[in-house]
């Protein structure tokens, strides 16, 4: 039984955009008891950052296609400026953070995703039945993570806040989902602490209806997921998030929440937004 506890907080690109939100969440994020990491996003500022140098953003199933340039624009923005103005705040805050990559120590290595074979479904929109080659995408494996590492970190008294830019050990930096990162971080880590993951957003958690905050659905079970799919309560962005959600269960996480980045304080007292459920 390990008993001691450490909870991972992922961070998404729509609250990072707004500073007032941003400044209450880091608040509480400081004032939470323990160990913590936290994992940021930013894809609406890379988005929007991209749009200014006419490159226009491809999505295709929650990710995000990476050409080279694409590749240059995201690394400037989450290693760079998000990462750097997030640890300066925290510091501000009295939280003692550093920021990584995933090269910064070798904390997550990733591999470039191979071009895929698979023929893509409606879901994927314009590129439904194409061959996709995602660019220069870092996918994760069991290996990817060195928890040992972020532990030494931890022992230091430091906050690790990491980005989604990884490495692949040969001179390539690479873009990984920050929600997957989240759960690959808690999953490595689950070996040495009782993990938490919490993934907070711009909503109240998962909701039945998504334009209505007051209808979050307090607690969802592994096999409850299709469903929600299907039925098209669950959609977009929120698809792979659940997804990250209930594979970092099922690899050992303890408990999995997603739910209002301002309203973290309410961790401590068991209201905050969705529960996910074996
Ligand atoms: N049932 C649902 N409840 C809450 N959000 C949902 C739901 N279905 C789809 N969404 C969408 O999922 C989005 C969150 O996914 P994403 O944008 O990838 O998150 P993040 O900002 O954390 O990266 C929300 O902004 C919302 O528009
Ligand atoms: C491969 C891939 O899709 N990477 C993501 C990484 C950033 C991210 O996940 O940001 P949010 O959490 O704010 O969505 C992207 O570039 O959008």
């Amino acid at each position: 039984m390990k008993n001691k506890q450490l909870t991972i907080i992922k961070i998404g690109g729509n609250v990072i955009d707004n500073s007032e939100n941003l400044h209450q969440f880091l608040l509480d994020f400081t004032a939470l008891p323990g160990d913590k990491i936290l994992v940021h996003g930013g894809g609406k500022i890379a988005t929007e950052l991209g749009e200014s140098l006419g490159i226009e953003a491809k999505m295709v199933e929650g990710r995000r296609i990476t050409d080279i340039e694409t590749l240059r624009i995201v690394t400037m923005v989450y290693a760079g400026l998000i990462n750097k103005n997030m640890v300066a705040q925290l510091q501000a805050k009295g939280s003692n953070a550093i920021g990584l990559s995933g090269a910064d120590g070798n904390v997550i290595k990733a591999k470039k995703r191979p071009v895929s074979t698979k023929t893509y479904g409606p879901e994927a929109g314009p590129m439904a039945g194409a061959v996709i080659d995602y660019g220069f995408v870092g996918d994760l494996d069991e290996n990817s993570v060195s928890s040992s590492t972020l532990d030494s970190l931890l022992k230091a008294g430091l906050v690790p806040v990491l980005c989604a830019i990884t490495h692949d050990g040969n001179t390539q930096l690479l873009n990984t989902n920050a929600d997957t990162i989240a759960s690959s971080v808690a999953v490595a880590m689950s070996g040495l602490y009782e993990t938490h993951l919490v993934y907070c957003f711009e909503k109240k958690g998962v909701l039945k209806d998504v334009n209505d905050n007051t209808s979050v659905v307090r607690e969802i079970k592994a096999d409850e997921f299709e469903g929600l799919k299907a039925d098209g309560t669950v959609q977009g962005g929120m698809i792979p998030k659940l997804h990250n959600a209930f594979e970092a269960i099922k690899k050992g996480v303890s408990a999995v929440y997603i739910g209002k980045a301002d309203e973290l304080a309410e961790l401590a007292n068991g209201t905050f937004g969705t529960k996910m459920l074996k």
